[in-house]
């Protein structure tokens, strides 16, 4: 039997969706929010009905109706930590996303547009790998400050989808081997999988800086540029998230760009960009320790990984814990898809969230 899957990851700045069909892929499509179409919205959540209906209408533009959908499948949003796999969309976490969720993001829009979507049609919605998934060991958890716990955020859906693409590829279970990947995008995230869990991770304020965040930064110094300097909150917010990282130092967060600046023979670009990777390779250095550097494989990938010189930065340092792998890209839409048919097929197991 074939089942129909509509997959959906909202981006900042794009809602990405696909149309599968099993695993045949019908279509792929990348509808873009142009800047000031997106500054209109004060929050995120705001955002909802107008990314429904571009759904929808591209949907049918394509000749197809909801009520042909077996399931819809969105990007796991910003709630209370989560396991990784397959979970149903229900009112608690449609509640918590939209009222309460633990950062006003994208990736909350995942969840309800395909409760809507599915409700309408009335089939189930799933989410995938939350952008939550945490499953830190205790000791990871510990951050120094008591009122501040560590907890997980990471691009676990790429994350973990490259490392279980990566076992396969060695004849392998995703649960006997140990990567460490490093999710280069716009935002950078670094995880460790051991025995078929992520044990650790650096989250994007916890490490390296990125295209478009500032990473981890002096803390006593951020402390006095709230409160001597006296920026607003959303002001602080978005020089961690936003304007942080190449955007902040470079005016951009297109690596292509700041390539091109370095071939041009620009000085600051040059320091930059390496520092982006020198910050990276630390992250990943940090890791090790975690698996006492006992890893089978480095996984360099999201859109930056498609950089030779990026990666090569990265490589040259990290090289002497394991060899390295570069899988440039981000396969996100593609592992909604195929955990939301291992779900309808009954080869995985659906979790029910309760907040
Ligand atoms: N061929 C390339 N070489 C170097 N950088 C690239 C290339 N293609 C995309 N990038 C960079 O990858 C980053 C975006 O990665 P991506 O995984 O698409 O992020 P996101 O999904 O977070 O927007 C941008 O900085 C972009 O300039
Ligand atoms: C690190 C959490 C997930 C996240 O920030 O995703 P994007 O980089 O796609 O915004």
């Amino acid at each position: 039997m074939d089942y129909l899957i509509l997959a959906i990851n909202p981006g900042s700045t794009s809602t990405k969706i696909a149309l599968y069909a099993n695993e045949k892929e019908i279509f792929v499509k990348t509808i873009e929010h142009p800047a000031y179409e997106i500054a209109k919205y004060n929050k995120v959540s705001e955002q909802f009905e107008m990314r429904k209906e571009m759904v929808l209408t591209f949907l049918k533009n394509n000749g197809f109706e909801t009520g042909q959908l077996s399931a819809v499948v969105g990007r796991g949003g910003m709630l209370p930590s989560v396991k990784s796999g397959a979970y149903r969309v229900n009112n608690q976490m449609v509640e918590r996303l939209k009222n309460n969720p633990i950062t006003d993001h994208a990736s909350n829009l995942g969840a309800l547009v395909a409760y809507e979507i599915a409700n309408s049609a009335g089939i189930p919605s799933y989410i995938y790998d939350s952008v939550r998934v945490d499953e830190l060991e205790d000791i990871a958890r510990i951050s120094g400050m008591p009122d501040i716990p560590r907890t997980s955020t990471s691009h676990a859906l790429n994350s973990r989808a490259m490392a279980i693409r990566a076992a396969k590829k060695y004849g392998r279970k995703y649960s006997d081997m140990t990567f460490i990947v490093a999710h280069l995008g716009g935002g950078i995230s670094l995880s460790v999988h051991a025995k078929g869990s992520m044990v650790d991770i650096i989250a994007d304020d916890e490490g390296p800086f990125s295209p478009e965040r500032a990473g981890r930064v002096p803390c006593k110094d951020l402390i006095d540029l709230c409160y001597k300097v006296k920026y607003d909150r959303t002001t602080m917010q978005k020089k961690l998230r936003g304007n942080g990282g190449l955007k902040a130092y470079l005016g951009t967060t297109d690596a292509r760009i700041v390539e091109n600046l370095i071939e041009d023979g620009n000085y600051e670009a040059k320091l930059i960009y390496e520092a982006m990777a020198y910050q990276v390779a630390k992250g990943i250095g940090e890791l090790a320790t975690v698996v006492k550097g006992k890893v089978d494989r480095i996984i360099l990938t999201g859109g930056l990984a498609q950089s030779p010189l990026l990666t090569k930065w990265i490589k040259d340092r990290v090289e002497f814990i394991a060899p390295v792998e570069i899988m440039p890209g981000e396969n996100e839409l593609e592992s909604l898809a195929f955990g939301a048919l291992r779900v309808l097929e009954g080869k995985e197991e659906l979790k029910e969230y309760v907040d």
